[in-house]
């Protein structure tokens, strides 16, 4: 298989968290780097969606937002329009326990007819750590310009395919949107 073109993204606001999430420590380094390592044995083909020059201590390349201001569902835009294959891995930068064994299986699984491919329990989707396809472009631009940025409704409006996991799974897929978040992580795992 061709090197998998793998998106990162990190723009928002981060006004929960209140400081730039990807950069917040976890065990003594920043989200972003614990979601890099998971990424490395797959591929290096990294890069990162992101108009914050805090990421510039990082090699990757970084591409700004083409629209601003569009949350998750923007950032995509910008990944899949400068992207030059079909398939895209696209990452949240918040999901600090993620693992090269969940981003393995996702790739494993993916199913070429689908145009988004993400992991769901019974209780919850997580569109954020997915397999997207360029094909998706179109209904991206045509969602922003209708101001329906649910990313739930992009993956409905497509063909898609979800890998279902068991509830204890969702834990190293868990994005982390605060400060409490992170404490409770953290009180959870000594
Ligand atoms: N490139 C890009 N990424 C974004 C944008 N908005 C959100 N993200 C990313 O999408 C992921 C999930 O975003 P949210 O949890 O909504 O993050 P947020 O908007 O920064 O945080 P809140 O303000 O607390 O909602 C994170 O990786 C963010 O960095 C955006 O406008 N552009
Ligand atoms: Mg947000």
């Amino acid at each position: 298989m061709e090197t998998l073109a793998v998106f990162i993204l990190c723009g928002g606001k981060s006004s929960q968290m209140q400081s730039e999430k990807g950069l917040v420590l976890f065990q003594n380094k920043p989200f972003i780097e614990h979601i890099i390592k998971a990424i490395l044995p797959i591929s290096e083909n990294i890069k990162l969606i992101t108009n914050n020059k805090e990421y510039d201590y990082l090699t990757y390349q970084k591409i700004p937002d083409i629209i601003l201001d569009k949350g998750p569902l923007g950032g995509i835009y910008t990944a899949l329009s400068n992207s030059e294959t079909e398939f895209n891995l696209i990452l949240s930068c918040d999901i600090p326990l993620i693992s090269t064994e969940l981003l393995s299986e996702l790739i494993a699984k993916h199913n070429q007819e689908a145009q988004i491919t993400v992991f769901a329990s019974e209780s919850r989707m997580h569109p954020l750590i997915g397999i997207y396809s360029k094909k998706v472009i179109p209904v991206i631009k045509s969602a922003i310009d209708n101001d329906d940025l649910k990313m739930t409704n992009l993956i409905a409006n497509v063909p898609h395919q979800v890998i279902t996991i068991e509830e204890s799974e969702n834990f190293h897929l868990t994005n982390i949107n605060s400060a409490d978040e992170l404490n409770d992580l953290n009180i959870n795992l000594s």
